[in-house]
């Protein structure tokens, strides 16, 4: 089974934009988790942009599916997260004044700092994730710096999907196939849609979460919070 996680990244970004709390994130969570869910990602930034420091501690208690968070492992995300103890976390390598995730790590050349922070974590009992790329390479060095998973950054198959789609998965089915060698759980995340998301599960069937919020959200805008994840959770059958 592929499990769904909802980012809320982006419900985040309409509380904020009055300062007040509507829509109240926490509830929004709680609802997904109803509506079927597998599981909750937020990315708090440092400029708490849309996820706030006080939002992954509202919502730890009340989840009863999956915690899922992601970031750039500076000092006060490490922090964050090993007071919190989510399931899992992801580690992104994104700077702080980045608009939106754009690349996996180089896992290679930072190898020896991703090995000392997903050890504190491993230790902490808490699944590990890197975010990366296709390259081959850049997996095998998240199974030597420890990572239990990758989650691989589909962009650039949301990107050639339209055109081309078998020419898109091409490289995700190969290092789906790599990570699963390597007895790496597997991921993926970034620019996922309803359009998209059927033909990435076919081709890779044991994919074990996917992590979908820009486009989820969008489309809640047009069907409701509960067709649209019934209809997300339908596409990873
Ligand atoms: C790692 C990843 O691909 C997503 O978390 C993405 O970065 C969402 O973050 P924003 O909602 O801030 O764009
Ligand atoms: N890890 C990817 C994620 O959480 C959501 O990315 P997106 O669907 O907002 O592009």
């Amino acid at each position: 089974m592929t499990r769904l996680s909802v980012n809320i990244n982006k419900v985040a970004t309409l509380r904020n934009a009055r300062g007040g709390n509507v829509p109240n994130v926490v509830k929004v969570a709680l609802d997904c988790e109803s509506f079927g869910a597998d599981g909750i990602t937020v990315h708090p930034r440092p400029d708490e942009r849309h996820i706030r420091k006080s939002d992954v501690y509202d919502l730890r208690p009340l989840l009863r599916t999956e915690f899922n968070i992601e970031g750039y492992p500076a000092p006060e995300f490490i922090d964050l997260v090993l007071k919190v103890k989510p399931h899992q976390v992801t580690l992104v390598p994104d700077s702080p004044t980045q608009l939106t995730s754009n690349s996996g790590w180089d896992t290679k050349a930072n190898l020896e700092f991703l090995t000392e922070v997903l050890e504190a974590f491993n230790t902490a009992g808490i699944r590990t994730s890197v975010f990366v790329s296709t390259d081959a390479e850049m997996i095998e060095y998240a199974a030597k710096a420890g990572a239990d998973r990758v989650e691989l950054y589909t962009e650039p198959y949301a990107t050639a999907f339209p055109k081309n789609p078998e020419a898109a998965v091409a490289p995700f089915v190969e290092a789906a196939r790599t990570a699963r060698s390597l007895g790496l759980g597997l991921n993926a995340g970034h620019d996922l849609s309803l359009e998209n998301l059927n033909y990435f599960y076919k081709n890779i069937p044991w994919l074990d979460e996917v992590s979908i919020g820009h486009a989820l959200i969008s489309d809640a805008l047009y069907l409701g919070l509960e067709r649209t994840i019934q209809e997300y959770k339908n596409c990873l059958r």
